[in-house]
C-alpha cells in the first residue's frame, strides 16, 4: 500500500477523532489519524477526566458527612496530595501509550505531527520528527481538532499569565486563593473543586451562573458556593487584571478588587482551526465550520468537521455520537451505499438539536437534557412546566439527611411529550438517562404514567413530577 494514501484522513485524535476513525475502519476503510498532542485529546488529559477526579473526593466526603452514623466515621479535610495523585492516574500521568496501543490495535495508522489542509482531499503534516508528510484521502478528510480556551480582551489579563482549564486540571499544587472569571460550566466545576481542596475562591461572573439552564440550577449552585465560603460576585465584569509580586488583582467595572494567588479564565471556547488551512477550501479560519447533520461541511463533498470543532455541542459524549454517525456515513458513501440521513436515521446526529444531556458536577450537581422552559417557549412550543422538591422524595431523604434538591419537566402540551428535564441536587447525575430516553423516545405522558419508579429510590421524582403535571386523559 502507498503509505501516503488512505481512504480517510482524520486530523485530531481526541475522543471524537478516535471514534470517527474507528467507525470508518470498521466500515472497511483505511484510516490515518494525525495528532500533534496526546492521543485521547482534551477529555482524557485536561478536561472531563482530571476535573471529575478533582471533584469526586469532595462529593464522597459530603456524602459521608450527610448521613448520621457515617458522619462520625469521617473527620478532617481531604488529603490533597492523595487527591492530586489520584487525578494523575485518571490522566494516565499524561502519557498516551495506552491510547496509542488501542488505536493501533484498531488498525488505524497514527501520524504524529500538525496537520493542515493543503488541497482537495490532501493533508500536509509537519511531523514531530521535523519533516513533512503529505497524506492523500481517497474519500474524505475529517477535522476533529476540538476547541481551545477563549481568553477575552480584558485589560492586562493575558499579561497576568492566567490559568486556563488546562492549567487548573493539571495543577501540581493548590494555590492559597483563586479568582475565577466566568459563570459557565468550567467556572462552576473548578470553583467547586478548588474550594474542596482548600483554596479561597472568588467567582466573578458577568451575570448569573449556568445562564443557559433553568434559573433554579444556577441559583442553587450560587447558594451552596456561598454557604461554603466561596465569594460569588454576580453581574460583575472583570475590567482590569494586574499581577504584582506574585499576586493577581482583578478589578470589576463597579470598582471591586479581588486579590488572589492565581486567576482562572473560564469564559468559553473557540474552535481550534488556526493554521488548519480552511481558507484554502473557502472557509473562515477562526469560525466554527458549518456542517449538515452528517457532519459534512456545507458546500463540500469530502470535508467533515466533527465534535467540538463544529461548535454544535461542546461535550465529549455528543462528539462521540457525532463521530459514530460521521464514521459510518463516510464508510457508506465510500462504498456507494445507502445513506440514511432522515431525522433520527443511522447517519445523522439529530439529538444535537433537542436532546443533549449534560451533567455539571458542581455542588449540588445539575443534570439536564433537552430544552429549558425558556428555550422551549422561544421555539414557540405550547409549554407547561411541572416542578417538585427532590428532598420530599423518600429515596432522596434516605440518600442524604436533609436532602435539598429541585427538579422540573418541560412538557410540550400539544404533543403530550417531555421536551426537557432538569434535576438539581446531590447525586442526580444518574437520574438523567431516564429523562434522555423519555425525550428522545418522545414517550407520551399517558404511557410514562405506567413507568413505575422503584420505592424508595430518588427516581420516584418521576412519579411526583407526573403528579404535579396531572394525569392526561387518554381519550
Ligand atoms: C475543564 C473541562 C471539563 C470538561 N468536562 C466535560 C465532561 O465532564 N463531560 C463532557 O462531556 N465534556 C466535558 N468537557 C468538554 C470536552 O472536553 C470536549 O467536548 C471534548 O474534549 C471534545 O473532544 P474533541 O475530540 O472534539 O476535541 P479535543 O479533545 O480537543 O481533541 C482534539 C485533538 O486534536 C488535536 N489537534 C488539534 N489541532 C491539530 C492539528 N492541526 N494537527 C494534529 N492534531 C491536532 C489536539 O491535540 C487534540 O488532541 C469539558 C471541557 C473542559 C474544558
Ligand atoms: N461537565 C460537563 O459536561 C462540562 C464541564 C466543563 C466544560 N464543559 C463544556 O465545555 C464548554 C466550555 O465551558 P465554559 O464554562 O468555558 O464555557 P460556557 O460557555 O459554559 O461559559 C462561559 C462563561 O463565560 C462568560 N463569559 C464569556 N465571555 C466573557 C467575558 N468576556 N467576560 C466575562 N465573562 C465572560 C459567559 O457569560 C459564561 O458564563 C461548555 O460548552 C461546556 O458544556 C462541560
Amino acid at each position: 500500500m502507498d503509505k501516503t494514501q488512505f481512504d480517510l484522513v482524520v486530523i485530531g485524535a481526541g475522543s471524537t477523532g478516535e471514534n470517527v476513525a474507528d467507525r470508518a475502519a470498521r466500515g472497511g476503510l483505511s484510516v490515518a489519524v494525525v495528532e500533534n498532542g496526546l492521543v485521547g485529546g482534551d477529555c482524557s488529559y485536561w478536561a472531563c477526566m482530571p476535573s471529575k477526579a478533582l471533584l469526586r473526593p469532595g462529593e464522597a466526603l459530603r456524602a459521608a458527612e450527610g448521613v448520621a452514623g457515617t458522619a462520625a466515621a469521617v473527620s478532617g479535610a481531604l488529603d490533597v496530595d492523595a487527591v492530586l495523585r489520584r487525578r494523575d492516574s485518571f490522566a494516565s500521568g499524561w502519557d498516551d501509550s495506552g491510547q496509542v496501543e488501542w488505536l493501533e490495535g484498531a488498525g488505524l495508522v497514527l501520524v504524529r505531527g500538525t496537520g493542515r489542509i493543503t488541497g482537495e482531499r490532501e493533508v500536509t503534516v509537519d511531523t514531530d520528527g521535523g519533516g513533512q508528510q503529505v497524506l492523500r484521502a481517497r474519500h474524505a478528510v475529517a477535522v476533529c481538532t476540538g476547541t481551545e480556551p477563549l481568553v477575552p480582551g480584558i485589560e492586562g489579563l493575558r499579561e497576568a499569565r492566567p490559568w486556563t482549564s488546562k492549567d487548573a486540571t493539571s495543577a501540581e499544587a493548590v494555590p492559597d486563593s483563586l479568582v475565577v472569571i466566568g459563570g459557565g460550566v468550567v467556572a462552576c466545576e473548578l470553583a467547586t473543586a478548588f474550594a474542596d481542596l482548600g483554596a479561597g475562591v472568588t467567582v466573578v461572573a458577568r451575570s448569573g451562573l449556568l445562564g443557559s439552564m433553568e434559573p433554579f440550577a444556577g441559583e442553587a449552585v450560587v447558594a451552596r458556593l456561598r454557604e461554603r465560603g466561596v465569594e460569588v460576585l454576580l453581574d460583575a465584569s472583570a475590567r482590569r487584571v494586574t499581577r504584582d509580586d506574585g499576586a493577581v488583582t482583578v478589578e470589576t467595572d463597579d470598582g471591586r478588587r479581588v486579590v488572589a494567588a492565581e486567576v482562572l479564565v473560564a469564559t468559553g471556547r473557540r474552535p481550534r482551526t488556526g493554521g488548519l488551512g480552511l481558507a484554502a477550501v473557502g472557509l473562515a479560519e477562526d469560525e466554527y465550520p458549518e456542517v449538515d447533520d452528517t457532519m459534512r461541511v456545507v458546500g463540500s463533498d469530502w470535508l467533515y468537521a466533527v465534535g467540538d470543532v463544529n461548535g454544535r455541542v461542546l461535550l465529549t459524549h455528543q462528539g462521540k455520537y457525532q463521530a459514530r454517525a460521521a464514521g459510518d456515513v463516510i464508510a457508506a458513501r465510500a462504498a456507494g451505499g445507502v445513506v440514511d440521513d432522515a431525522p433520527w436515521g443511522l447517519h445523522v446526529a439529530t439529538a444535537d438539536h433537542r436532546a443533549v444531556p449534560q451533567v455539571v458536577f458542581s455542588d449540588p450537581q445539575v443534570a439536564s437534557v433537552g430544552l429549558s422552559s425558556a428555550a422551549a417557549r422561544e421555539q414557540g412550543l405550547n409549554v407547561s412546566v411541572a416542578e417538585f422538591e427532590l428532598g420530599d422524595v423518600a429515596g432522596a431523604g434516605l440518600h442524604r439527611d436533609g436532602y435539598e434538591g429541585h427538579a422540573c419537566l418541560v412538557v410540550d402540551e400539544d404533543r403530550s411529550v417531555v421536551v426537557g428535564a432538569t434535576f438539581v441536587g446531590p447525586d442526580v447525575a444518574e437520574l438523567l438517562h431516564a429523562a434522555t430516553i423519555a425525550v428522545v423516545g418522545e414517550v407520551p405522558l399517558e404511557r410514562l404514567w405506567h413507568a413505575v419508579p422503584a420505592y424508595p429510590t430518588m427516581s420516584e421524582i418521576w412519579l411526583r413530577l407526573l403528579e404535579a403535571h396531572g394525569r392526561p386523559r387518554s381519550d
